[in-house]
């Protein structure tokens, strides 16, 4: 990207626009207004009626302790206009955070995300700018997309008006917006490396140091800052869909969700939050974000990784099926003409929102199969249910859908009469419902089927409920703590194919990996380890009891949850595979007759065990290739790296295996007249070894290849090596 000449030296922030009054817009700028009292902001939109209901005493959207901020800062330092071309003439720094669906027709169709709007509003800007602009792109978008802006706003370039892109991603929850807001796990801005996009990174700091401490202001390139958020959410969804296929088994071996997500959650390394079994995810940007990251990794033609995240999507499709579907299995595989009642249709609790709602789906399948529907939900529109469940998407006869629901506004009157509850949004006021005398109400045998695992089971049954949930089976032996085992080495395992899933898109897009994994693992529902990207995971047991896993659930028929946890065994030898195969397409295509150094055997560091290790594979390829290996570790036995290279399954022909292999016990030796030095284990010692020195001493260009991202790689530049990492082109 060409850099923008400007000078904007001097200006500060007094004034910001945003563009989009939606549900980051509004709280995001409401945040901003009350903690800086001496910057004036304007939240405009192209709707005049969000725009009147920000001005009005119910506002548009529902989110706890807003409307007291919105109170106070109104037309104070708030302001929410329709007046577009004036808010953008008077700002310092305008706030791109309008909608970014997903496209509905046309390229891309069901997946890429539709720019439509953040072109419109680039558009706006350059036509309504009259002095230089910092503009932040907060909106959700593809990586690179801040490209189409710049591009957008320097083609309407005008005299003395310039324009510097950041990138701001928004990672606020509904229901908690305000409290995200106040006090963010991290904000990341990501600028062009260029003296302007500094400053301009700078300008943004300045604004969110009113009330965030700098240590939590990281800064990157915008690329990488572009890719965290999409990766954050990913990552995040990616733990329900795990949770969620892991109450598949419960159902089937008689364990307990539950349990094993507190032991899964107990675990340092994976965190608590976030492992809450459910009806399905939802909300608008889940789907929406991992269809993008898919549809990025098609058109980057990246298949591997594309299938990789699908599946995650597949998984919670699978979700609100089964939950539907044993709804209509537990009313005797019949719902025609039969009355259900629905607790919730918000995507979750705390919020209005419906957008991709689990309810939605159960409705459906419920309303096809000819079933009545009362409704009720504490905070969702009613107009908004009916808007939904009318929908093309859901229904071709609107009509009939009118006649099939009742929408109530007391949850005692919607489940009078009825044969089942279905809790589908996690309410608090549900759990405190008084359930006696709502069974008493019903028809029986009188359902309740728990899709987001609230209520107490015992003391509904005790009451007289059929209850239903999910993740727990009705076997005697409880097995739960023998599949938290597996589960265990299964996340883990499954976080190191997703990192390493995203190392592959930051080298195809210019992303740096290493600043992708610390966004994400400054979110606090992610957490900080097992984040390092790598050539692949080794050791006995990741392989070994995925394996299991898998096999379990095949012997179990339960094919869909096999597939999912194989994808991170196949990503882990994607991974291997790529490595290895850069190292020879970087050595001119032949690595034949090539001498290669490996640094590193074991499959970690501090440890002399090889088994699964990554630099079997490693060496496996480069020894297929016809390259010569010169071999040190620090700790592993030389006779272990004759056995695991001249086993079976590496070479069937071990006599060339040994004279094409020398293992030495001194790295500068070891490196002596090789083309390339590999490191496939992490080990400390070799950070410090004297690189100017190894590299006087080996063939020119001299190549290293850092599996491990252990090394410093400018400086290695500097000294003449040809340098290749995971994650970063
Ligand atoms: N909703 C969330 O929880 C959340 C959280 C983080 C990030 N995001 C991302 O933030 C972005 C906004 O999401 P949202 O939920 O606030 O969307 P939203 O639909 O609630 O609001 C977007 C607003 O932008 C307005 N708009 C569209 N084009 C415009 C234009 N050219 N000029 C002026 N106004 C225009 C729309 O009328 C709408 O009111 C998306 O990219 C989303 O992925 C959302
Ligand atoms: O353990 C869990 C946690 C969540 N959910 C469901 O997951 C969905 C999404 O929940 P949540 O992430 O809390 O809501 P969003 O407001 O959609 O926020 C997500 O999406 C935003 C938009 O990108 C990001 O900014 C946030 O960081 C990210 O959490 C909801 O249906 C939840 O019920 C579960 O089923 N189990």
């Amino acid at each position: 990207m060409q850099p923008v000449d400007i000078n904007f030296y001097g200006m500060a922030v007094t004034k910001i626009c945003c563009i989009g009054a939606g549900y980051v817009g509004g709280p995001t700028c409401s945040v901003i207004a009350m903690q800086c009292p001496h910057i004036k902001v304007t939240v405009v939109d192209i709707s005049a009626q969000r725009i009147s209901q920000w001005n009005s005493e119910k506002l548009p959207i529902y989110e706890p302790g807003l409307d007291d901020i919105v109170k106070k800062q109104r037309n104070v330092n708030l302001f929410f206009s329709t007046n577009i071309e004036e808010s953008i003439q008077e700002a310092d720094l305008i706030f791109i955070s309008v909608n970014t669906p997903t496209m509905t027709f046309g390229v891309g169709k069901g997946r890429a995300v539709d720019l439509t709007y953040v072109e419109n509003s680039a558009r706006t800007i350059a036509q309504f700018s009259t002095s230089d602009k910092i503009v932040v792109e907060k909106s959700t978008v593809p990586v690179r997309a801040a490209e189409s802006i710049l591009k957008i706003l320097s083609a309407n370039d005008k005299p003395n008006v310039k324009f510097q892109v950041i990138s701001n991603p928004e990672f606020l929850s509904e229901g908690v917006a305000v409290e995200n807001l106040l006090n963010p796990d991290r904000v990341i801005i990501g600028h062009e490396e260029t003296a302007d996009g500094l400053w301009a990174f700078k300008q943004l700091s300045k604004v969110y140091l009113n009330w965030i401490p700098e240590s939590k202001i990281l800064k990157t390139n915008i690329w990488s800052s572009e890719l965290t958020k999409l990766a954050a959410n990913a990552f995040l969804a990616d733990r329900i869909s795990s949770i969620n296929s892991i109450s598949v088994i419960c159902e089937a071996i008689g364990a307990d969700i539950s349990e094993v997500a507190k032991g899964i959650g107990l675990d340092s390394r994976i965190g608590r939050q976030f492992l809450q079994a459910s009806v399905g995810f939802g909300g608008s940007c889940f789907q929406k974000d991992l269809l993008s990251l898919v549809y990025i990794c098609e058109c980057l033609n990246l298949p591997r990784v594309a299938v990789y995240w699908q599946q995650v999507l597949d998984m919670n499709v699978y979700q609100k099926s089964r939950f539907s579907n044993k709804i209509i299995e537990s009313l005797f595989n019949t719902v025609t003409g039969k009355k259900i009642t629905m607790f919730g249709f918000a995507f979750k609790k705390d919020t209005g929102d419906t957008r991709e709602s689990p309810a939605i789906h159960v409705a459906k399948t419920l309303l096809d199969k000819g079933a009545k529907l009362n409704i009720y939900d504490p905070k969702v529109d009613p107009e908004q249910i009916k808007k939904d469940l009318t929908h093309p998407y859901v229904s071709d006869n609107p009509e009939n859908v009118f006649k099939f629901i009742e929408i109530h506004d007391n949850p005692y009157r919607a489940s009078h009469s009825t044969d089942a509850i279905v809790i589908c949004t996690e309410w608090d006021e549900f759990v405190n419902l008084d359930y006696e005398e709502i069974y008493k109400s019903m028809k029986k045998p009188a359902f309740i089927f728990d899709g987001r695992k609230i209520l107490n089971h015992e003391t509904l049954a005790t009451i007289g409920f059929q209850v239903h949930t999910i993740g727990k089976g009705h076997k005697t032996i409880n097995m739960s703590s023998e599949l938290t085992k597996l589960a265990i080495n299964a996340f883990l395992a499954r976080r190191i194919s997703n990192i390493n899933s995203m190392s592959v898109i930051c080298e195809a897009t210019g992303a740096d990996v290493s600043e992708v994994a610390k966004g994400i693992g400054l979110d606090s529902r992610i957490g900080r380890q097992f984040l390092q990207a790598s050539v692949g995971f080794g050791g006995s047991c990741f392989q070994k009891d995925l394996l299991s896993l898998v096999y379990i659930c095949e012997c179990l028929n339960l094919p869909r949850v096999a597939v999912y946890w194989q994808q991170v065994l196949d990503m882990n030898v994607y991974q291997k595979s790529r490595f290895s195969n850069k190292i020879i397409e970087s050595l001119f295509n032949t690595v034949t007759g090539k001498k290669i150094t490996m640094f590193g055997f074991a499959f970690k560091k501090d440890t002399g065990d090889t088994r699964e290790s990554p630099a079997i594979h490693v060496a496996k390829t480069l020894l297929d290739g016809g390259a010569k290996l010169n071999i040190y570790d620090p700790k592993v036995d030389p006779e272990q790296i004759k056995k695991d290279l001249t086993h079976l399954c590496v070479t069937d022909n071990p006599e060339n295996v040994i004279k094409s292999i020398e293992i030495h016990d001194n790295p500068y030796r070891t490196s002596q007249s090789t083309h390339a030095i590999v490191i496939c284990t992490e080990w400390d010692e070799f950070v410090n070894l004297d690189y100017e020195e190894i590299y006087k001493h080996m063939i020119k260009p001299a190549f290293i290849f850092d599996g491990c991202k252990i090394l410093n790689h400018k400086t290695l530049a500097t000294i003449g090596f040809q340098v290749y990492t995971i994650g970063k082109c």
